[in-house]
């Protein structure tokens, strides 16, 4: 009893909700994501590695990935070990833009507003530095975080796309 008694000021701290949902605590555990990649780089396992993996659509950022890359960085920015995060794509594209095929059945207010760019906000509440490193291209939305949020690693040069904002490391 009385060494119950000794644990009752930790239960309120064990009880108390954790920050973060089930899938952080997944990812925590190491689980695999299905649009993204994630690893611990360096000799102290430092910095967080997210690399974007949705190669068949150029990376397009379609909600499951764009849940995915917010969990992920919110493990990142939670974990202490971690200094740093660095952001990447593939070889050939950083990323396609927003999925243009998800967003074809949206209206405009429902893509602009609600939907996938409010989540994208909030992948800029991170307070660890992170870097971008681009090669190829980044259209549009997939460009907007690497230039706004972001150091970003790679030299950008511009071209235009049909409507679209496209540069291209
Ligand atoms: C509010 C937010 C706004 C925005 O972000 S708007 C901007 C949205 N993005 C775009 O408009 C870019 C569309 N994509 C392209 O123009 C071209 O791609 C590229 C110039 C980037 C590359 O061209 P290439 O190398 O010839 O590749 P490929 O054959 O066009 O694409 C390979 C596969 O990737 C899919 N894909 C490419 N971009 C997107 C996208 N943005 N959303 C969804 N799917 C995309 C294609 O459909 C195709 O796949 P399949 O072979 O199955 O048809």
């Amino acid at each position: 009893m009385a060494a119950l008694r000794s644990l009752l000021p930790c239960v309120p701290g064990l009880l108390r909700p954790r920050h973060g949902c089930a899938a952080l605590r997944t990812f925590a555990a190491g689980a695999k994501f299905e649009y993204i990649i994630t690893e611990k780089k360096g000799k102290a396992h430092n910095v967080g590695l997210i690399q974007l993996n949705r190669p068949k659509a150029l990376n397009a950022l379609c909600k499951g990935l764009i849940t995915e890359l917010s969990q992920a960085l919110q493990a990142f920015e939670e974990d202490r070990a971690v200094g740093a995060i660095v952001l990447t794509g593939g070889e050939k594209v950083f990323a396609a833009g927003a999925d243009i095929k998800e967003m074809q059945a949206l209206t405009f207010q429902e893509c602009s507003f609600t939907q996938f760019l409010r989540q994208l906000d909030q992948l800029s509440q991170v307070k660890k530095p992170i870097i971008a490193a681009v090669n190829g291209y980044a259209v549009s939305v997939g460009l907007r975080r690497p230039r706004t949020q972001f150091f970003t690693a790679s030299c950008l040069c511009m071209e235009r796309g049909t409507g679209s904002c496209f540069e291209k490391a």
